[in-house]
């Protein structure tokens, strides 16, 4: 658990973060969204020390972050950036070790671990360890940052705008493979995106920050039917709300008996995309169909249609 108690960052007369409280829930993911320059990335850096507070206490599971040793905290705490940042001059496999590396595990042990999590990732131990990092694209350096920051099985790992530079479709590819990761080892996740569309998808809560202060701390769905302040609502984007309510619901959540022409989709999928379905097939109704190809029912245009309304 992260306890964020009353932080402020005062650079000189400037306030950029002022009083904010926040409790991060263990094994979930947290996403920060805001303006530019709102103190997203100082909140962030407050939890792992790169940035000390002014002010206010942070603490990992019931310890002050101060009262805990650097390396301790380098273990506890994995840190995912923009742009990877990754060392040039060291190959994959040395990057993804740097952690394990400074706190002396053994050469085997490290070795293991880089091999896990090339696999986890996606990646050939044997074709990409040895590479360096511009010999790689940049989706797959992006998975070498987060490979990286994992290394050292942190609780907790800190995201900064970590799928900023990727191009659409790997970035929502590395979006999947994250929460899959997630799942995989229950890491807290606290990620800053600008992007409303990767905040919806990844969050179990969203911390809205507006002038180094959290606006509004709450669920997807309850940012969408009630967010708190006029900014908050500009954000979340008033037009795109019903179809942000149906994208974080699964086609399972509203399944109804009866049967229905044509190829099933998987009761994961979410409502937003069985609407797409539904609309570009002109079918009413689609079959929907559990992982082992159970058919589990149906679901009707009209029971979308009616979840995608402003809950009463
Ligand atoms: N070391 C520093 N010295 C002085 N001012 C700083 C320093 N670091 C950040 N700031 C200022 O603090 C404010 C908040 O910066 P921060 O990077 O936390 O914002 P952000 O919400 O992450 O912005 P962005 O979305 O643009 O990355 C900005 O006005 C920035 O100029």
């Amino acid at each position: 658990m992260i306890q964020i108690e009353e932080v402020t960052k005062r650079y000189g007369d400037t306030t950029v973060v002022n009083g904010v409280t926040l409790t991060v829930a263990p094994h979930t993911v947290t996403v920060i969204v805001g303006t530019s320059g709102s103190g997203k990335t100082t909140l962030l850096r407050m939890i792992n020390r790169l940035v000390e507070p002014t002010a206010g206490i942070v603490k990992i599971d019931g310890e002050d972050n101060r009262s805990i040793p650097g390396y301790e905290l380098r273990r506890r705490i994995g840190y995912a950036i923009q742009g990877h940042g990754l060392f040039p001059h060291r190959t994959v496999a040395q990057n993804i070790a740097t952690v394990p590396t400074l706190l002396g595990w053994e050469k085997d042990r490290t070795e293991a671990k880089v091999e896990e999590l090339l696999k986890l990732f996606q990646l050939d131990p044997a074709d990409f360890g040895p590479r360096y990092p511009h010999e790689l694209s940049g989706g797959q350096q992006q998975r070498v940052g987060v490979a990286r920051a994992l290394a050292a099985e942190p609780n907790v790992l800190l995201m900064d705008e970590p799928f900023g530079a990727l191009d659409p479709i790997i970035r929502s590819k590395a979006q999947e493979d994250l929460a899959a990761i997630q799942k995989h080892f229950g890491t807290t996740i606290i990620l800053v995106t600008h992007d409303m569309e990767e905040a919806f998808h990844l969050a179990d809560k969203i911390a809205v920050m507006d002038k180094g202060e959290v606006v509004q701390y709450a669920t997807p769905a309850e940012m969408l039917v009630k967010p708190a302040t006029p900014f908050v609502e500009t954000l979340v984007g008033a037009s795109e709300r019903p179809f942000r309510l149906l994208g974080i619901e699964t086609v399972g959540e509203a399944v109804e008996p009866g049967s229905a022409e044509g190829r099933p989709v998987p009761e994961v999928l979410s409502q937003r995309d069985a609407l797409s379905e539904l609309l570009w097939s002109g079918r009413s109704a689609l079959p929907v169909a559990a992982a082992n190809g159970e058919i589990l029912g149906r679901v009707t245009l009209q029971a979308i249609v009616k979840r995608a309304a402003r809950p009463r």
